[in-house]
């Protein structure tokens, strides 16, 4: 575009960018900003971010600059056209968590507030609170836990009945992303027409593709698709409230089947309902928040058993006491997760080694003071999980996968925050708690494994992948 503009309005375009840069930076250098970079102008320093995630150790960005600036434990950068401060470490973590609607506010990138419109993730105060409520209730441990494990369980062997049975070798990271979709649909929407679901999955992962990149929109660019495909899931899922709340109105689905149920029937104590556009946008950010991360989760552990055997025999040793204390057939129940704790203590260490979620931005709403140093109002304040889960001062020898160290009273406070904290902390954590559970239970005991590639490489973008999809061979057990 910028080709196509004459010489004397580039130079005076160039001129105006160049006095707004002198305003910006004199302004900021009245006060006492985090020490840092802003690197190069426009791209800031996320090559640096962006190729740290490709060699698989998107910590590094934060080490580097932490060792560099002394001990305060942040600095300042710019990232994707933005003024960030990044809070390292526990301290960190605890001041952002417990400031959200305070000094700061949850923030997402451009693209994604376009494409998902009004819910959850895009609204803030006493609207997001709100929202949240009226999803936690059926997400939350009390309600969700208890009464859809054996759901999850039919699901899971299902999933594992047709995708993993009578195969040699499985690309794992592929298959699991399609049990994450399927068993979300099971519980979001009561869906289970495989065509159907498939449908929506294809559709869902173009929109995904949009979703973190360069906001150009005019047909060809990725977020043009991606908005094209929001589109026609959106429609889909209106489609799906109306006919639930016939159903419902007819006496042929329930209140308590599944959220959408839950999400029509359910109103605050002022009486006020979410709409339908509210419900389907909802939807849409639990598929989005739950699919990739609960997906990089069960692929990393299966990577990590894989390579340490003597875990991998101590999960099926936790796993196979809960078997047998069943009928044949019979389905998990929640009191037989809760007896995973073993096998909870695994996940975690993955989840410590290879956080789904590697950190989160925040907006400072007002300027503020953090360790001596002012955070102007406006930046963008990010916490990293990936930094402080491989810092050596919070986890003695962190790169080594290590499950004891979530024995007994387990990591300090804010040192171990794979699902974050404060009032935007995950919703979904029971739910993936479940799922993650639910599906170790069923691949193990009905089979062992050998990955393909036994040094696979694992890259960030952003969430970790294998760069192979982790093929492995499968070894059903004789039992
Ligand atoms: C292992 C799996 C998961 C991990 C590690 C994870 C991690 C996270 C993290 C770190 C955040 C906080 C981001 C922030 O500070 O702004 C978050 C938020 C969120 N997660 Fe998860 N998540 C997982 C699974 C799920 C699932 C299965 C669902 C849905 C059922 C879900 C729904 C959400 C939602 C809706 C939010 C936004 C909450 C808000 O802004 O109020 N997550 N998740």
């Amino acid at each position: 575009m910028i080709q196509f503009l004459p010489i004397p309005h580039l130079i005076i375009i160039s001129y105006v960018v160049w006095i707004l840069y002198r305003i910006l930076k004199h302004k900021t250098n009245k006060v006492n900003l985090p020490p840092g970079s802003f690197g190069w102008p426009i791209l800031g320093e996320s090559l640096s971010l962006l190729r740290a995630g490709l060699d698989g150790v998107p910590e590094r960005f934060d080490q580097e600059r932490v060792e560099k600036h002394g001990s305060s434990q942040v600095f300042k950068t710019s990232l994707f056209g933005n003024r960030v401060a990044v809070l390292c470490g526990p301290a960190g973590n605890k001041f952002l968590f417990g400031n959200e609607n305070k000094l700061v506010a949850v923030w997402w990138p451009y693209s994604l507030r376009k494409l998902f419109g009004k819910c959850l993730v895009t609204s803030h105060g006493e609207e997001a609170k709100w929202m949240r409520k009226m999803m936690l209730s059926y997400l939350g441990p009390d309600a969700f836990a208890t009464r859809y494990a054996a759901t999850m369980d039919v699901v899971t062997r299902r999933h594992i009945q047709v995708h993993w049975r009578g195969k040699e070798e499985v690309k794992v990271h592929q298959t699991v992303k399609l049990y994450a979709f399927e068993l979300a649909c099971r519980l979001f929407m009561s869906l289970e027409e495989p065509n159907h679901i498939a449908k929506l999955s294809s559709l869902f992962n173009i929109f995904l593709q949009g979703i973190i990149g360069i906001p150009i929109d005019f047909p060809g660019t990725r977020f043009h698709s991606s908005k094209k495909a929001a589109s026609a899931i959106r429609t889909e899922l209106l489609t799906i409230i109306k006919e639930r709340r016939v159903e419902m109105e007819e006496g042929k689905a329930s209140s308590s089947q599944d959220l959408l149920s839950h999400l029509l029937t359910s109103s605050d104590e002022n009486g006020r309902y979410l709409t339908e556009m509210e419900i389907a946008n909802n939807i849409l950010i639990l598929l989005f928040a739950g699919y990739d991360t609960s997906t990089v989760t069960i692929t990393l552990l299966i990577k990590r058993l894989g390579e340490h055997p003597h875990v991998y025999d101590k999960v099926l040793k936790e796993q196979l006491e809960i078997s047998k204390a069943k009928e044949v057939g019979e389905l998990l129940k929640w009191e037989d997760l809760q007896k995973m704790k073993y096998s909870w203590n695994v996940i975690s260490e993955v989840m410590r080694l290879n956080p789904p979620t590697i950190g989160a931005f925040r907006e400072a709403l007002v300027d503020f003071e953090y360790a001596g140093y002012t955070i102007p109002k406006g930046w963008k304040v990010y916490w990293s999980a990936a930094g402080t889960h491989k810092d050596k001062a919070n986890f003695e020898d962190p790169t080594r996968f290590d499950p004891s160290r979530f024995e007994g009273s387990g990591p300090a406070p804010f040192t171990f925050v794979p699902f974050g904290g404060g009032p935007r902390m995950c919703l979904g954590k029971e739910f993936s708690r479940l799922e993650v559970l639910t599906f170790l239970h069923n691949i193990i005991t009905n089979f062992k494994w050998d990955l393909s590639i036994p040094d696979e490489k694992i890259k960030y973008i952003p969430m970790a992948i294998p760069e192979k999809g982790l093929p492995v061979l499968l070894h059903p057990h004789q039992v």
